[in-house]
């Protein structure tokens, strides 16, 4: 399910940048927004941000930014909130095992790669779309599958990490309790 941007914010959704903001940075033809050749140089540096909507004055509103992202991709993302359920379990089970604070810093970094590759794969999806909207583009497909691979192979390393770490002390706790 795809939240509107609208009910994740209480900011208006953006069109597009003004025109006077874009035609500092990119060269402009004369009938529309498109650069003259698709050879144009690159932009300076310095003028990258003048492309953003909007930019995040303060370091508190640079936090408010980032939990909105958190928060659109626990809201839209299925396999988000598993990934969470299942790290948690994972962390409880570690700390209920005792298996000692290298271990669970282990496990939570995997945690944390694989929570990074879903927001990191939600940002690049909404990117196509944003780019190729309803239409099929090989590179949109290219784009996509590779995120989703990114995903899947943080999945596989943190799943083999925590049954590692985890499932010999676990069997131990169980041979105790038989
Ligand atoms: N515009 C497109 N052009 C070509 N193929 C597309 C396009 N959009 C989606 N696809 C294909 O459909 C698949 C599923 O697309 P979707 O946007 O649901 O990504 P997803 O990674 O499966 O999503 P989620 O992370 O929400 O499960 C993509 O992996 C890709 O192969």
């Amino acid at each position: 399910m795809k939240l509107d941007r609208s009910e994740i914010t209480d900011q208006p959704t953006p069109s597009v940048a003004p025109p006077s903001k874009l035609s500092t940075v990119l060269p402009m033809s004369p009938e529309g927004s498109n650069p003259p050749s698709k050879r144009a140089s690159h932009p300076p540096t310095r003028f990258n941000r003048d492309l953003s909507w909007q930019v995040a004055t303060t370091l508190f509103i640079s936090f408010k930014y980032a939990a909105t992202g958190i928060r659109y991709t626990f809201q839209t993302q299925r396999n988000f909130r598993i990934h969470i359920v299942i790290g948690s379990v994972a962390i409880a089970l570690g700390i209920f095992l005792q298996v000692g604070f290298v271990e669970i810093s282990i496990i939570t970094l995997t945690i944390g790669a694989v929570l990074t590759m879903e927001l990191l794969n939600t940002a690049l999806e909404s990117v196509v779309d944003l780019t190729v909207q309803q239409s099929y583009h090989d590179l949109a497909k290219i784009a996509k599958d590779c995120a989703a691979g990114a995903v899947l192979i943080s999945a596989i390393v943190a799943i083999a990490v925590a049954g590692c770490l985890l499932l010999p002390p676990l069997f131990t706790w169980v041979q105790s309790i038989l």
